[in-house]
């Protein structure tokens, strides 16, 4: 028997994937950029067993059992064994796999990247391949080859018709830029109407803005906000990420019929982020959007106390919810100037669910301990 568990991030671009040149590849129309999340956070977490004894293939995910054979499972396992070395006994053997996540699933909050990042990442850890495997992780969802680096990464979208020059690269490590930090804005976690998959596929074959993003826009973007990463540039990177999500945005609107991801919270946290940022004098604070209404804002540490305190008014909290999530937030009494320049009223309370705090982060880890192992060693789901 052998068996493996690992972790893997969640990640969030700043330069967009939205659309794509080969369907069953997944590959992209243009390179996106993006930061891996802490693990310690928000992670997928799978557990992996391979056994002479097991009857058949098995999996679960947040619990419950899925089947074995959907499409995207099946071409990363199918092209991870291609890779490995076929004299192996466990290359023979059924295998279990277990896997959950820590904050929602499929609300927008990039579980596909985290979860197939993390199941290939395990996968190779069982049977101990070396060597690149982002190609692989983006068979399972495109964003999850992002989610095998740590730090900043770039996926490059590749010229070659087998995808295999669309791969992750890092751009700079987790400690790059120690102050970085993200707070997520929860608006809604629940599964949302359109998956991206579905979006972004409606995107190609309808809108013609895409076509002016990837050949006119995306290239000078990635120079730009690459640059901003390596040299720090806060402000340059904050500018051409909110940017970016604009575009995307737009984009989703562009598509027939139109596909609306952010709703009137997100629309209110656009505003007040820029408000933020003219009361600021400069880009202080960034927004990006998902395929979802949740804001993910970027924002240096020295930022966080005096951003979050204006969050804190402008949306109140509904009693009796774990409201705060993650790294310990700053608790700062709210600076009435901020309030009267900007004349801040407070919305109705609750427009908000909850507020992750958190940093970048290393990548996918393996973890060795037993009692990280989400099975039993008969393959079966702990209780
Ligand atoms: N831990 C996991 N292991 C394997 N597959 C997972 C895992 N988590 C999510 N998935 C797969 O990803 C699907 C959700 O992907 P979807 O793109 O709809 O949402 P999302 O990734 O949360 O949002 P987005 O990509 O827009 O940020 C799930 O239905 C499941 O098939
Ligand atoms: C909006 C995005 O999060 C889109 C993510 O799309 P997915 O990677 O979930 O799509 P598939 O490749 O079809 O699985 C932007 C991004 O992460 O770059």
């Amino acid at each position: 028997m052998k068996v493996v568990t690992c972790v893997a991030p969640v990640n969030i671009a700043v330069i967009k994937y939205w659309g794509k040149r080969d369907e069953e590849l997944i590959l992209p129309i243009n390179d996106s950029i993006s930061a891996s999340l802490s693990t310690d956070i928000m992670c997928a977490k799978t557990t992996i067993m391979a056994s002479p004894l097991f009857k058949e293939n098995k999996f679960w995910l947040n619990g419950k059992e899925q089947t074995f054979d959907s499409p995207r499972l099946s071409n990363c396992i199918k092209a991870i064994r291609a890779r490995c070395d076929g004299a192996l006994p466990q290359f023979t053997w059924n295998i279990s796999i277990c896997s959950e996540n820590n904050f929602p699933t499929a609300a927008g909050l990039a579980s596909s990247a985290a979860g197939y990042a993390c199941l290939v990442y395990a996968l190779a850890q069982l049977y101990e391949i070396k060597g690149e495997i982002s190609d692989i992780a983006r068979l399972g969802s495109g964003s999850a080859c992002r989610s095998i680096y740590g730090g900043w990464v770039q996926w490059h979208k590749g010229d070659l018709p087998t995808g295999a020059d669309s791969i992750a690269t890092q751009i700079a490590p987790a400690d790059h830029w120690p102050e970085m930090r993200i707070i997520v804005l929860v608006v809604n976690d629940c599964r949302k109407k359109y998956s991206s998959t579905s979006g972004m596929k409606k995107t190609t074959e309808t809108s013609t803005l895409i076509q002016h993003r990837a050949k006119n826009v995306v290239d000078q973007r990635i120079k730009t906000i690459t640059k901003a990463i390596l040299n720090k540039d806060f402000e340059s990177f904050a500018e051409t990420t909110m940017k970016d999500s604009n575009q995307m945005h737009a984009i989703c609107m562009d598509t027939f019929p139109p596909c609306v991801y952010m709703n009137d919270t997100s629309h209110a946290i656009v505003n007040l982020v820029h408000s933020y940022n003219e009361y600021r004098k400069g880009q202080k604070v960034a927004y990006t959007f998902d395929a979802g209404p949740n804001a993910c804002i970027y924002l240096l540490q020295s930022e966080v106390e005096q951003f979050i305190s204006v969050v804190n008014y402008v949306f109140p909290q509904l009693a009796g919810v774990e409201y705060y999530r993650g790294l310990s937030l700053p608790n700062k009494q709210l600076d009435q100037k901020i309030v009267a320049e900007l004349r801040l009223t407070p919305y109705e309370a609750g427009m908000l669910k909850y507020i992750i705090y958190t940093k970048v982060g290393a990548g996918p880890q393996e973890l060795d301990h037993p009692s990280e192992h989400l099975l039993q060693d008969n393959g079966l789901l702990k209780q």
